[in-house]
């Protein structure tokens, strides 16, 4: 709309944070996905997800966006195969959304933004011992990434959702006992994959993403909820927690692969 437009001029707008590189970066994220560019390889398997809901530990609002956090001291809740050599631990899942649903996403395709994206955030158990020693290793960790668009109501987000009051300012948490992420996955196996970084400090460059090709469907009231969160603490003056997404990176020298024709 041309409102959307005439906002996203404004050179106040946070679009035009300076995009933070890694000095020497040639892997960072996010990037968009020219699906054309993109390169069929026949030997990625699909990806196999096996999540135990009842390692969910709590939902937290760490200032950048929410997390729930998941119990990772043994293999309970893990993803492998797919384009991974190794069996990845979840840590966390968040989100990336704009304050209106013209924008919010990270990653694009063929230059299309999405109102927000998920992350799920992996480390590799069978090389590391925590997820903080992953952090900086190459292949340390797997992101599955998947697209949100306004469409019908998502009964599984929903109880992610109503826990979001309880978790409005910066740095509050809350318990959550049983969540299964499986249930905010696409049914579609499709996926692209590529190297890439972190898209918040430190960057560092060892994700192994896959990004869903299709995107789940949630209604504008569960995106307004996110949109009442805040970036401040409880005492501050408030600001509404929008648009904390990474502007998008150079690709360099990357081929990304999908694992469909
Ligand atoms: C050492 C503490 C780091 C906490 N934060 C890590 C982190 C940053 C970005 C992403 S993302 N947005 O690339 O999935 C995941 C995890
Ligand atoms: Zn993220």
């Amino acid at each position: 709309t041309l409102k959307a437009l005439l906002v996203i001029l404004l050179p106040v707008h946070p679009l035009w944070k300076s995009p933070v590189s890694v000095p020497g970066g040639t892997r960072q994220s996010p990037i968009n996905i020219q699906w054309r560019d993109s390169v069929y390889d026949p030997c990625l398997k699909p990806l196999t997800i096996q999540y135990d809901p009842s390692t969910c530990l709590h939902i937290w609002n760490n200032g950048y966006s929410f997390l729930v956090e998941f119990e990772d001291s043994a293999d309970k809740s893990i993803i492998t195969v797919g384009p991974l050599e190794c069996h990845y631990r979840l840590k966390q899942f968040h989100f990336h959304w704009g304050a209106i649903n013209e924008w919010g996403s990270e990653h694009t395709v063929d230059s299309k933004v999405f109102p927000a994206e998920l992350h799920l955030v992996h480390w590799n158990a069978n090389k590391f011992s925590s997820f903080e020693e992953a952090i900086s290793e190459d292949n340390g960790l797997a992101v599955i990434g998947v697209f949100l668009k306004i469409g019908t109501h998502h009964k599984g987000l929903q109880k992610l959702v109503d826990a979001l009051p309880a978790v409005k300012h910066k740095d509050t948490s809350v318990e959550f006992d049983v969540f299964d992420p499986s249930c905010l996955m696409p049914s579609c196996p499709d996926y692209w994959t590529y190297a890439g970084s972190l898209t918040t400090p430190p960057l560092t460059e060892s994700v192994t993403w896959i990004i869903k090709k299709r995107p789940i469907e949630v209604d504008q009231d569960q995106l307004e909820e996110f949109r009442l969160l805040l970036f401040t603490s409880a005492g501050e003056e408030e600001k509404k927690m929008v648009d904390n997404f990474r502007p998008l990176q150079p690709l360099m020298n990357r081929t990304v692969r999908s694992s469909f024709e």
